[in-house]
């Protein structure tokens, strides 16, 4: 039997991390996360990490296109947080973000960790930004550093 397995030290390596304004006050927690990870665990230095900013999750397939078709980055990470309000608003723009986010990824064979919030309340999006439920931008970093090592062994 063969196993495959990798770690999570990826010095050296390009991340892009696509951040939606939308929300700022619970994804800039999920952003401190996915760089706090990024360093701490993966070794990645600051000048290896580019921000980009967006103003909302329906605009992050076409921004991380963008930034998967430059070819400068080994992983991409996307964070923001849709929040359900009263309409059927919630289920376009999580459903267009998540969408299209795995095309891009299929379509340029660069990993892009899903640290989108889709959440029913804004007590669930501050548990999942730093406090009881973990930081979600900060197991995105986890998995982008995983998918690098894992990729380049196949
Ligand atoms: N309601 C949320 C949005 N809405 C904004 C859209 O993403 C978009 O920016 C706007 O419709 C203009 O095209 N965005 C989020 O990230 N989170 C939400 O809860
Ligand atoms: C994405 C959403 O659901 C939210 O921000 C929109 O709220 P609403 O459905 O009340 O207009």
């Amino acid at each position: 039997m063969q196993v495959i397995e990798a770690g999570l030290t990826a010095k050296g390596k390009k991340f892009a991390i696509v951040v939606a304004r939308f929300n700022s006050f619970i994804v800039e927690s999920l952003l401190d996360g996915a760089v706090d990870t990024l360093k701490r665990v993966g070794d990645v230095a600051d000048q290896d990490i580019t921000v980009v900013r967006i103003p909302g999750a329906f605009e992050m397939p076409l921004a991380v296109q963008k930034v998967a078709a430059s070819g400068k980055y080994d992983a991409i990470i996307a964070l923001g947080a849709v929040i359900r309000g009263g309409t059927p608003h919630f289920e376009y723009v999580a459903g267009e973000c998540t969408k299209g986010l795995a095309q891009v990824m299929m379509q340029h064979s660069v990993p892009v960790a899903f640290g989108v919030l889709t959440v029913d309340s804004i007590e669930q999006a501050v548990e999942r930004a730093g406090t009881k439920m973990g930081n979600k931008g900060g197991e995105a970093a986890m998995s982008a550093l995983e998918m690098v090592n894992v990729l380049s062994q196949l």
